[in-house]
């Protein structure tokens, strides 16, 4: 094994790393440091799920499975890059590129009947949506920007759309019967194994068995009322067309994988309900599913006239929709994945409250955010900046984050036990000894889930929040709503700790409305906060300020400290940016910043030091945040238009900067001797490789795919210049 692994991932941060990693292992070379790589890309992930249907020298090994057993250990030491969480139709998508490029997959079976297709579809559940990120995370998470981030962007302030007092724009949600106002909640003492059953009048039917929870475990189990769902959507698109403002729904389709979909779907039905409603029969047997969102409803529908009529008549009746494309026409309700409410949120509070409307026009929002677990954070920031004005991000200062994460906490983990109801009954979940843990009266339709949190996770997240109170000295909160049943088991487990260790006065607990108003007070003072949060609120925390403090979660570091020993290093807190390709297929310039790479990296290399005592890995890690530093204070991030510098300049700038660093350091003077001439190549010919890099530029880019492209025409779009491979060679 390699004593880094860097991970192969899709889209623009994998483009980043065909000019990048090869920097990476040139350089750790001289010290020792092997970089290996495992892919956990979604092309990978299918292709190494299904070795049955290829030839010998197609399969591919199952990377995931084998980091899922590193991470576990504490040798441990991975790089790792956001990956696609697989809506339906990506992952269709990448089944059909894969297909055309002679892997004899399966289709993906879209209505399951025999055995073997049932099978099939269960194989490609298990790679849809957040299927990595579950597997890697062994550890709780610390998510913050990096002092020298975020001065620099104090320091040069991005731009915020202004808020103003009379703004539209406003959160809804449902008045009751959601998962928040369903949830129960209760501490095992002892380990227990479970099952979930559904008792209708006519018998009862298992769900789910087997499931085994350690003593102490929180466990949770709550409902959404579908009806109730329903009567709050049709009356939220009235409400938003006499407001006259935008309609936009905002989930977690990705991370919620089972629950969230169906929402969407319930979400594309109540904008299209009387074309379901007369052609309902037809549309199925076209195929329809609404779960895969509006854009797979058109293309299924498209042939039937009397269907489209009835569409274009319903959506001229319709408020109209907050758009992810306005040029293409791609709304809000295309695709589940487009609109995944960490990033879209931010992105429409950040611009004063404004999203795009179809005429291609900014304009106020109703912001659709069904269960009230969470919407109350983005209702009260929204107020917030009503009442007060846009955020100074020259002045502002930083909320930082501790999420609880590790071992599948809380709704995380509720893949397995999330389930669409079939039948009005009643669902129990029974525990071994017969105690009925949780029960609820649901009906068809209605949206069941469960989910965990175990007690060596929620013990590690205290202890890694006092240990970042006491490094940063601010003010810490808690957020965690003792009204909500979930919560308070926490809180039961949280103030102990606290007490026990004698630093209770340095921790607030705080329900998340409550908290985010604090928060916001607190940053605007210019002071700092720590956000010590369960994982949903760590996952939209750390898009939230950081997009409205740098602009991006791009920049953020991003360490999950595994609670075995070892170090998983997360760069950014964002995805993986799908405009940032099409851009590059287009005109061939990649905006991507790899910000969060390079500050994974550093802190990958210092824990390989510290972990292996490897002296010579520390020398290469603290000329990284050298590096860094130097690429903000000269401004070498990519910019966003073609013809400006892109990520492949921001690439050489890092090499040269490191390369500079390594050189002038004198702790190791055979890494000095050795980078001296490096640096000394890098910076005479600066201005070849600056015109070979630039010379590309504007034409289209072809890389012989999306989900997997082909490896020599990445590198050679990625490494367009020859002088500097010839260095780095
Ligand atoms: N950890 C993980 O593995 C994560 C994976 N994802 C996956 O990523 C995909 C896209 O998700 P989405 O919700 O659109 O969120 P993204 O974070 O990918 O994109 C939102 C916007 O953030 C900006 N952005 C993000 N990263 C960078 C970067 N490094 N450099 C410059 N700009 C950046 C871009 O803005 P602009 O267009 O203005 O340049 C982008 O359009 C999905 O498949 C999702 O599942 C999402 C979150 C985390
Ligand atoms: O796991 C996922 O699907 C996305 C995770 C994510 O958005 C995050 O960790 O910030
Ligand atoms: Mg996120």
């Amino acid at each position: 094994m390699s004593d880094i692994i860097y991970t192969k991932v899709d889209e623009a941060p994998e483009l980043a790393s065909a000019s990048f990693l090869p920097i990476i292992q040139k350089f750790a070379a001289a010290a020792g440091v092997s970089v290996g790589k495992k892919d956990i890309s979604l092309a990978g992930r299918i292709l190494a799920t299904f070795p049955e249907h290829l030839s010998e020298d197609q399969r591919q090994s199952d990377d995931l499975a084998e980091l899922g057993r590193l991470v576990k250990t504490a040798d441990a030491n991975v790089i790792k890059l956001p990956n696609i969480s697989a809506s339906v139709p990506q992952l269709v998508s990448a089944i059909k590129e894969l297909q055309s490029q002679g892997f004899a997959l399966p289709d993906y079976p879209e209505a399951p009947e025999t055995d073997a297709e049932k099978a099939v579809r269960a194989k490609y559940d298990s790679i849809k949506g957040s299927a990595v990120n579950p597997v890697l995370r062994e550890g709780n998470s610390d998510r913050r920007a990096a002092k020298a981030v975020k001065s620099f962007a104090q320091k040069n302030p991005h731009r915020m759309g202004d808020w103003s007092a009379d703004s539209k724009t406003h959160v809804s949600s449902m008045q009751g019967n959601d998962f928040f106002s369903n949830e129960t909640s209760a501490t095992l003492g002892t380990a227990a194994v479970a099952k979930i059953v559904l008792e209708t009048s006519t018998g009862e039917t298992v769900l789910k068995d087997g499931i085994e929870y350690p003593a102490g475990t929180v466990v949770d189990a709550t409902f959404m009322s579908v009806s109730a769902l329903k009567d709050f959507l049709a009356a939220e698109i009235e409400k938003t067309k006499e407001q006259g403002i935008l309609f936009s729904l905002h989930l977690k389709a990705t991370m919620m994988k089972v629950s969230d979909p169906i929402l969407f779907g319930h979400g594309v039905k109540a904008f299209l309900a009387p074309v379901f409603d007369k052609h309902g029969d037809t549309m199925a047997e076209l195929g329809v599913n609404p779960n895969s969102g509006l854009g797979d409803l058109l293309e299924r529908v498209k042939g039937n006239a009397a269907i489209m009529a009835d569409i274009d008549a319903c959506m001229a009746e319709r408020p109209p929709m907050y758009m992810v494309d306005s040029d293409k026409g791609i709304t809000n309700l295309h695709v589940s994945s487009d609109v995944i409410i960490d990033a879209s949120m931010p992105a429409l509070i950040r611009a004063g409250g404004k999203g795009w409307g179809p005429d291609g026009k900014e304009a106020d929002a109703n912001c659709v955010i069904p269960d009230n677990s969470y919407a109350p954070i983005y209702d009260e920031t929204i107020n917030f900046f009503k009442k007060n004005g846009k955020l100074d991000p020259a002045t502002a200062g930083t909320v930082q984050n501790i999420g609880l994460m590790a071992q599948k906490a809380e709704e995380y983990g509720s893949h397995p036990t999330t389930f669409e109801i079939a039948e009005a009954g009643t669902v129990k979940m029974i525990l071994d000894d017969g105690t009925v843990l949780h029960q609820h009266e649901v009906e068809a339709g209605d949206i069941w889930r469960s989910a965990s949190t175990r007690k060596a996770p929620i013990e590690d997240w205290v202890n890694l929040a006092i240990s970042r109170q006491k490094a940063e000295g601010c003010r810490a909160i808690f957020w965690l709503n003792e009204q909500r049943a979930h919560d308070a088991e926490l809180i039961a487990y949280v103030k102990p700790i606290l007490e026990a260790q004698g630093v209770a006065d340095k921790f607030e607990i705080m329900a998340p409305r409550e908290a985010t108003r604090a928060s916001l007070e607190t940053i605007t003072k210019g002071e700092n906060t720590i956000a010590v949060s369960g994982n949903v609120l760590r996952d939209y925390l750390t898009d939230l300020f950081p997009i409205l403090e740098l602009a991006t979660s791009a920049k953020m570091l991003s360490i999950v400290k595994l609670m075995n020993g070892g170090g998983l290093f997360e760069t950014g807190a964002g995805g993986s940016a799908p405009k940032h390709v099409q851009q590059l297929n287009k005109e061939n310039h990649l905006r991507w910043d790899s910000l969060g790479e390079f500050c994974a990296l550093g802190e990958s290399l210092i824990f390989l030091a510290d972990a292996k005592g490897n002296e010579k890995a520390r020398v290469l890690g603290k000329a990284v945040e050298v590096a860094t530093q130097g690429i903000l204070d000269n401004g070498r991030s990519p910019s966003r238009k073609v013809g400006e510098p892109d990520n492949r300049d921001s690439h050489y700038w890092f090499a040269r900067y490191w390369a500079e660093a390594l050189k002038e350091q004198n702790e190791d003077a055979e890494l000095a001797a050795h980078f001296a001439p490096i640096a000394e190549a890098l910076a005479s010919n600066e201005d070849a490789i600056l015109s070979e890099l630039a010379a590309v530029q504007g034409p289209p880019a072809d890389l012989g795919g999306y989900y997997r492209t082909d490896p020599s025409k990445t590198a050679a779009v990625m490494r367009p210049s020859e002088t500097l491979n010839n260095i780095l060679s």
